[in-house]
C-alpha cells in the first residue's frame, strides 16, 4: 500500500510590537483551530513565572544558542531587547512537509529573514490602536521590569513603521474582531 505525500502546508509569520496582543490572539486562535501548529522558539531570555519549557519557549544559555546558530539549526534568529530568539529549522520543515499550517510569532528582523529564505510564507502584522494603549497593555500585563518595558517600547516605533512590508495588517482593538480578521488572513486561499 502506498501513502500519498501530503501537499506541503503553509507558513504564516505573525509580527507586531511586544504587548500588542499576539500571544493572546494566538492562544484563542489555537482553541478554535487546534490543527494549527505553533512553532516553539529558542530564547536566552529567562522564563516568566507562567511560562513552560518546550511549550512557550526552549529556554537556553547564550552558549547553546550560539552553538545552534553555528550548526545551522535556526531558520532565522535575532537579538531583541537584550536576548536572542530563534526558530528551530527542522521541526518546522517537518510540520510543513506533513501538510500542517505552521505559525511563527517572531519580531521584525526574523520576519525579514524568513521573507528571504522562504518567500511562500504569508506575513501578518498586528498593530496597536495607539502607542499609549500599547504602553498600557505592557504595564497591565505585569510581566516585565521597567527596564524591559522601556526596551520594548523603544523598539515598537521601528517595528510599527515596517507594517506596510507585510501582506496583511490588523489593528488589535476589539479582540473578537481581530480574531476574525486573523482567521480570514490565515485561511483565505493562496492568491
Ligand atoms: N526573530 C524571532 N523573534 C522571536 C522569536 N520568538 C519570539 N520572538 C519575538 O521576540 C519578541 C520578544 O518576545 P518575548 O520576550 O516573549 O516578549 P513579548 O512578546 O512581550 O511577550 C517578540 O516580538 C516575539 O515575537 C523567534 O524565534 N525569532
Ligand atoms: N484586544 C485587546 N484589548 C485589550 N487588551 C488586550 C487585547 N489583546 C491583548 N490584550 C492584553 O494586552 C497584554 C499584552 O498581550 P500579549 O498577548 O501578552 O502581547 P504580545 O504577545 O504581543 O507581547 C495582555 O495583558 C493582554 O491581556
Amino acid at each position: 500500500m502506498t501513502t500519498a505525500t501530503p501537499q506541503p502546508g503553509q507558513l504564516i509569520v505573525i509580527t507586531g510590537p511586544s504587548g500588542v496582543g499576539k500571544g493572546t490572539l494566538l492562544r484563542q486562535l489555537r482553541q478554535r483551530h487546534p490543527e494549527l501548529a505553533l512553532s516553539v522558539s529558542a530564547t536566552t531570555r529567562p522564563p516568566r513565572p507562567t511560562e513552560i519549557e518546550g511549550i512557550d519557549y526552549y529556554f537556553v544559555s547564550v552558549e547553546d544558542f550560539q552553538a545552534m546558530i553555528a550548526a545551522g539549526k535556526l531558520l532565522e534568529w535575532a537579538e531583541f531587547a537584550g536576548h536572542y530568539y530563534g526558530t528551530p529549522r527542522d521541526p518546522l520543515l517537518q510540520l510543513i512537509a506533513q501538510g500542517k499550517t505552521v505559525i511563527l510569532e517572531i519580531e521584525l528582523q526574523g520576519a525579514r529573514q524568513v521573507r528571504q529564505s522562504y518567500p511562500q510564507a504569508r506575513h501578518i502584522f498586528i498593530l496597536p490602536p495607539s502607542l499609549a494603549e500599547l504602553e498600557h497593555r505592557l504595564r497591565n500585563r505585569g510581566q516585565d521590569s521597567e527596564e524591559a518595558i522601556a526596551r520594548r517600547l523603544a523598539q515598537a516605533e521601528t517595528e510599527i513603521a515596517a507594517a506596510p512590508e507585510f501582506d496583511v495588517q490588523i489593528v488589535n482593538d476589539d479582540l473578537e474582531k481581530s480574531l476574525i480578521a486573523l482567521e480570514t488572513a490565515i485561511f483565505s486561499p493562496v492568491p
